[in-house]
């Protein structure tokens, strides 16, 4: 592998930080000279098959939908119950949802929605996509999707909130996979797969430095921040993670939603 000056890409969220910080914040990783470009999954995806960048911390989804592209063994953003930042807040009963607004920024999680509101709930609303503002989402819809550091906010306590990680884990008793390092196998290679490995590796045996040092930039207290990293978000991608991920795969496919 060139080990200098490869750039990488990720989405733009504080649960991002424990598997990329290592690049910027350490010795070790500086001496890479790689650079961590921030974008939001529906604009990342799109980037890693023209080789824009050597890898992409992006939904997994992607990876479903376009199987020429590899994955980074060992790590993910993913949860085993509920995730507190994938919601869908609704302002009428599970049952009586009939228009959802979607977060544009999000791929994986819109089509993991889909899955559990039919499968789950029985129901086939009409879905809308649109910009992640809660209250122009929910100005003209029964319910809105959004994810990341808006996903994880408090919001008004008489709306039904749906944790997608943890009616997935009720659901199937396995932990769900938001998201992978991806991108095409000749720049993802076994080289940079070690680097993503120690980087997530320091992340999660410094989950409490990158929560002081993140948590105000994505609008959160140290706090919740350090719940978030340490109660919801798990960054290993070993077996029941990876049973997660092929189920997951298997429903995309079934629902259509490739
Ligand atoms: C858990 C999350 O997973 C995110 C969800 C994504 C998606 O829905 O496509 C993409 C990247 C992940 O970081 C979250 O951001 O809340």
């Amino acid at each position: 592998m060139n080990t200098f000056n490869f750039k990488l890409g990720s989405v733009p969220y504080l649960n991002a930080r424990p598997l990329t910080d290592w690049f910027s914040e350490t010795d070790e990783g500086r001496a890479l000279g790689a650079s961590v470009e921030f974008i939001l999954p529906s604009l990342l995806a799109p980037r890693l098959e023209p080789g824009d960048f050597a890898a992409g911390l992006v939904s997994a989804v992607a990876w479903v939908r376009r199987p020429q592209l590899t994955y980074a063994p060992g790590v993910s953003v993913a949860c085993d119950g509920p995730v507190r930042s994938v919601r869908v807040f609704s302002q009428v009963p599970v049952e009586k949802i009939k228009r959802v607004a979607l977060d544009t920024s999000s791929l994986t999680s819109v089509t993991l929605t889909k899955i559990l509101l039919e499968e789950r709930f029985g129901l086939t609303p009409e879905y809308t996509p649109m910009a992640p503002e809660l209250a122009t989402m929910l100005a003209d819809h029964d319910a809105a999707l959004l994810i990341g550091d808006k996903g994880y906010r408090d919001y008004d306590p008489g709306l039904v909130a749906l944790d997608l990680g943890e009616i997935w884990k009720d659901w199937t008793q396995l932990p769900f996979v938001f998201a992978l390092w991806i991108g095409r196998p000749d720049l993802l290679t076994p080289e940079l797969c070690a680097q993503l490995l120690k980087a997530k590796e320091w992340g999660v045996s410094h989950l409490e430095l990158v929560a002081a040092r993140r948590a105000s930039e994505h609008g959160e207290s140290l706090e919740r921040a350090s719940a978030y990293f340490s109660h919801a978000i798990v960054y290993d991608l070993g077996e029941r993670e990876e049973a997660g991920l092929r189920l997951f795969a298997e429903k995309v496919r079934a629902h259509g939603l490739i």
